[in-house]
């Protein structure tokens, strides 16, 4: 598990960790400064005589890594040049500190330097305090930066990049790396800030989770196959892994049903059982054979026969849509995944009576798992695409709370979350993903992980973890061009059964 902090989250660990555990803020500023010295000799040692570095420096306590790292690197033997930008009448106190402590090392540091004489530019004008869109003179500065040529180290956060949202302020460093300090910052894996932070490499300058004091970061990830799948005992049989209910595909979508459907199996669910159109019968037999069918009319007794039921794939909105949701939502207090057509029937005003009972039924105890991409969402929530993207934790927080269940709000960086908790953000797959189908894949995962008593929370977080992933592995095989959802449900779980984390 990574943590995702914000800037003010970050400044309290600071404090936490200066006042509470009485480390002093130079030694934090001293080890922050040494892990972008290492950083920077394991690239450039084996060319020293060769590599010119010139560090852009604000007047905050960023500013004052820029300084620490050009005393470092200079009695290191480099050739380092500081440019300050800003009113040093201005700086703080640890900058001023490290500004005298500078003088006694041969670093050049008037304002006569030409970046284009520099192989290593260093972006230590803002960081975490960054407070305002960047313009005049800081913005001259991330220009000269940005049209530099040579490697491009960004110290704690790209300066321009918002650290709580990944926005652009005005403009921004455009990184090859970022070396961040304590934990990783929420903007440098937020879009866009993720493009311009480069490879993002954490460092350990001694502000640890002693530092929370019971306030751990709202926001996490994971970077790995650390999470917990679901037991799978040697002796199981189809039902020991649970009988899955899917409710997709009207005339003319059976491809939904069956990518879902293929979804479900291929996380390990134990039987799928998929009601369809009538007409869809045949392509669907064709398509999964290994799935049951049913057809709308025998919904009520696969209700009963199902242990978790997902609705919406290719649905539609007719009538005979509205009739399946009625009835599972009226007739069935079993674990519900809720996607596509499914979330805009709800949405619709003839739909809202339905909401409501969700929502009672989920103050009920019922799981409720509800799967919006952004345009879903701002019809779930009466508000528009743009401020569901700017807003994605808010706006999942308040679909959570609307039907007390957990709410998946999907986009490039996905978010996961429960009424109250931490939020998941989702940080593998990629741009291949965005493809036709491609939802209709992730309501079968998470169902199928449900299907084997995963909880709610646990089967949408590993489900998009375990989505993305298989996203990545699919593109290695056709690129981000060629991934269609079809082999995003082949490629799930291609890397695990190797992993000993499989077992937790
Ligand atoms: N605590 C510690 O010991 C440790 C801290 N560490 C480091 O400290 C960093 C945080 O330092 P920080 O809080 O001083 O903020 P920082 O990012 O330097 O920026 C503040 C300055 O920018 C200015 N400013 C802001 N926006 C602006 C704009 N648009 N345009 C122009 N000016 C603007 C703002 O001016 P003001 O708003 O006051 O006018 C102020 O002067 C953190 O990211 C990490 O690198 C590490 O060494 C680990 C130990
Ligand atoms: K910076």
């Amino acid at each position: 598990m990574r943590y995702l902090v914000t800037a003010q989250e970050m400044k309290q660990y600071d404090k936490n960790t200066i006042e509470y555990l009485g480390i002093p803020g130079p030694v934090l500023m001293e080890r922050a400064a040494l892990a972008a010295e290492d950083f920077l000799k394991e690239r450039f040692d084996a060319v020293k005589e060769r590599t010119k570095v010139l560090i852009f420096a604000g007047m905050g306590n960023n500013g004052g890594d820029g300084l620490a790292l050009a005393r470092l690197l200079a009695a290191d033997g480099y050739t380092v040049a500081v440019r300050l930008v800003g009113d040093p009448e201005k700086a703080t106190e640890q900058w001023k500190s490290q500004w005298q402590t500078l003088q006694h090392f041969p670093v050049k540091t008037d304002s006569n330097t030409q970046a284009d004489e520099y192989n290593v530019i260093v972006d230590a004008l803002f960081g975490v305090g960054l407070s305002r869109p960047v313009e005049g003179i800081y913005a001259e500065a991330v220009e000269e930066m940005n049209v530099a040529e040579g490697f491009k180290l960004a110290l704690d956060v790209p300066s321009g990049i918002c650290s709580d949202t990944g926005r652009v302020l005005g403009c921004a460093f455009l990184a090859d790396a970022t070396i961040t300090f304590g934990f990783c910052k929420r903007g440098l894996v937020m879009y866009p800030g993720t493009d311009y932070a480069g490879q993002v490499h954490i460092a350990n300058v001694g502000i640890g989770p002693e530092s929370f004091l019971g306030q751990s970061p709202e926001m996490y990830t994971y970077d790995s196959c650390e999470q917990h799948l679901p037991d799978r005992t040697s002796s199981g049989n189809k039902g020991t892994f649970g009988k899955a209910l899917l409710v997709a595909g009207s005339n003319g979508m059976a491809g939904a049903a069956i990518l879902a459907a293929r979804a479900a199996y291929r996380t390990g669910a134990g039987m799928v059982k998929v009601i369809t159109a009538e007409e869809n019968r045949q392509i669907l037999q064709q398509g999964i054979p290994e799935a049951l069918y049913g057809s709308c009319r025998q919904l009520s007794e696969s209700l009963e026969w199902a242990d978790v039921i997902a609705i919406g794939p290719g649905i539609g909105r007719e009538e005979q849509a509205r009739e399946c949701l009625k009835k599972v939502v009226e007739k069935s207090r079993k674990p519900l995944v809720l996607d596509a057509d499914a979330l805009n029937l709800l949405a619709e005003e003839n739909g809202k009576a339905l909401a409501e009972k969700l929502h009672t039924q989920g103050a009920e105890g019922r799981v409720i798992i509800l799967t919006p991409h952004v345009g879903e969402l701002s019809r779930l929530l009466a508000k528009t695409i743009p401020e569901c993207k700017k807003e994605l934790p808010e706006c999942g927080r308040e679909l959570a709370e609307r039907f007390h269940g957990v709410a998946v709000a999907k986009d490039a960086r996905t978010i996961v979350c429960k009424e109250q908790g931490e939020f998941y953000l989702n940080t593998t797959g990629n741009s291949g993903m965005a493809t036709a189908g491609s939802g209709d894949v992730l309501t079968g995962v998470i169902l199928g992980l449900l299907a084997q008593g995963m909880n709610a929370i646990d089967a949408a977080v590993n489900g998009v973890y375990l989505h993305g992933r298989a996203g990545e592995l699919a593109a290695k095989l056709h690129t981000e061009y060629g991934v269609m959802a079809g082999d995003i449900a082949d490629c799930l779980m291609k890397d695990y059964d190797e992993k000993e984390s499989v077992k937790k």
